[in-house]
């Protein structure tokens, strides 16, 4: 299996060779962080083509199917079309490339996407009941509730469908498919990775209180609060007070 880049302008290439580090070096985050066992999660990043390749359409950068992580290097990443077809690399494309391809094709801010099955996480999605918004960490990252996605079989569309039917309008970069495991999406792979790990981090941490009782909501306006200032003020980004001090 073989593909090839040929008719796409340098400045793609390039953007290509640059993606293909990043999600190779995103899924060593997988283990580290002890989101996946063998090979069981994937990372992509969207490559913003702009008209400028044969098809004028965007590319994803994906691991190949059922390789070990301490494996993956920059030129195992496989490159392919918003249909999931293989335009670049000797492997075949993850078997989740289908439903990263579908959220990329309807969710144009969408610039990354991963899969994981994180114990916690998928052991909220076996039972098909969202994470409660109860931590304040999760008011943060994920504005509310994590939501449950449908039951979808894999390879097709339909876990595509089931993650932007859930994450459409919704402020949760994080959806736990049914059975399944958690998917997230960010504007980027890394922010994607990110919510993979706060998602399980927050699924454990809530389980754990469920053991001592019923943990309680945050109230809607604590959480929409709450939600504002991380996405704002939080860190080193625009709204960050040493920056305003700066601008002063
Ligand atoms: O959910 C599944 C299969 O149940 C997949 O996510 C695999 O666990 C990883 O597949 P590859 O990315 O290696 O094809």
């Amino acid at each position: 299996m073989a593909g090839t880049l040929d008719g796409y302008p340098q400045h793609v290439r390039e953007q290509v060779a640059r993606t293909r580090e990043l999600v190779a070096r995103l899924h060593a985050e997988l283990p580290r962080w002890g989101l996946v066992v063998w090979t069981a999660g994937n990372v992509s990043q969207r490559v913003v083509v702009d008209a400028a390749g044969p098809s004028g359409r965007d590319l994803l950068v994906i691991k190949p199917s059922g390789v070990t992580y301490d494996e993956l290097t920059p030129e195992s990443m496989v490159v392919c079309d918003l249909d999931g077809v293989l335009v670049d690399g000797g492997r075949a494309p993850s078997s989740d490339t289908a439903a990263h391809a579908y959220v990329y094709r309807n969710m144009p801010e969408v610039g990354g996407v991963v899969h994981t099955h994180s114990t916690y996480a998928t052991a909220w999605a076996a039972r098909a009941e969202p994470v409660p918004c109860v931590l304040t960490m999760m008011a943060d990252e994920f504005g509310g509730d994590i939501p449950i996605g449908p039951f979808a079989l894999i390879g097709d569309d339909s876990i595509g469908r089931g993650i932007v039917e859930t994450l459409r309008g919704s402020r949760s970069p994080a959806v736990l498919m049914r059975n399944h495991g958690p998917f997230t999406i960010g504007p980027d792979a890394k922010a994607a990775v990110k919510a993979a790990v706060m998602v399980e981090e927050v699924a454990r941490t809530v389980h754990v209180s469920r053991q001592l009782g019923e943990p309680l909501r945050i109230e809607q306006d604590h959480v929409d609060s709450l939600y504002a200032r991380y996405q704002n003020v939080y860190g080193q980004g625009e709204g960050a007070p040493a920056q305003e001090k700066e601008h002063a």
